[in-house]
């Protein structure tokens, strides 16, 4: 989706909410919305996330040597999406209720999804380092959608040519979009804290081009 699509149906979406705020990301941009559900739908969704998706803790190179990535994770997804993460190759857990309903509230605002990863950090330890959501299955311009449920938790955006940097704190219950131009100039990720805290969930919709034909 290019900049002009995603600008325009963010703004239609954005006018429901009076709370909803815009991030320069320039040349991208990102709208969050910090009440996009209600403080009862998001933790009905957290505990159905919780119970029903297939979390894992895979194991990654990194500098030659395997270490389990610091949270847990499910994809989620269309049978025949694929994604390759790190190296890892993602089959798509189905679907379930919960986020079938957030999918189409997506869909209906113009941004359409065909899966979902799911990140479940359990406390301050629990974080994601700097990356881009940039690979070439995601297309040329990458929307995400991020739902947060649970914990906030501050989210750091740095520029690739070190002339920015931002965060954001995602409470629960909002809803972050990133236009395509951020993944190209921006990294972003969520450090650990030292502070104590309590468990979050954050689900990131994506729209993966690369279709896969099982032989
Ligand atoms: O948990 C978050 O808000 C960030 C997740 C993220 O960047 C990702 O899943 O690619
Ligand atoms: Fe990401």
């Amino acid at each position: 989706m290019n900049e002009q699509t995603f600008s325009a149906c963010a703004a239609d979406l954005a006018e429901g909410f009076p709370d909803a705020e815009w991030i320069d990301l320039s040349p991208g941009r990102a709208l969050l919305i910090p009440d996009w559900l209600t403080s009862s739908e998001s933790a009905a969704i957290y505990r159905a996330c919780l119970a029903q998706l297939p979390w894992e803790q895979p194991e990654v190179r990194l500098f030659g040597r395997q270490h389990p990535i610091p949270r847990r994770h499910a994809f989620v997804g269309d049978p025949d999406v694929i994604y390759r993460w790190s190296g890892l190759e993602q089959r798509p857990h189905p679907w379930i209720d919960s986020l079938v309903i957030l999918r189409s509230r997506l869909t209906a605002a113009g941004f359409p999804f065909n899966s979902m990863l799911a990140n479940h950090y359990r406390g301050g330890a629990d974080s994601m380092g700097w990356h881009a959501d940039n690979e070439r299955e995601l297309g040329d311009w990458p929307v995400v959608a991020t739902v947060s449920l649970g914990q906030e938790r501050r989210l750091g955006f740095k520029r690739r040519d070190g002339a920015g940097r931002l965060s954001l704190d995602l409470p629960d219950a909002s809803l972050l979009l990133t236009s395509g131009a951020v993944q190209h100039h921006w990294l972003h990720g969520i450090g650990k804290s030292a502070r104590k805290m309590e468990e979050r969930i954050s689900l990131t919709f994506r729209y993966i081009n690369g279709r896969y034909i099982d032989s």
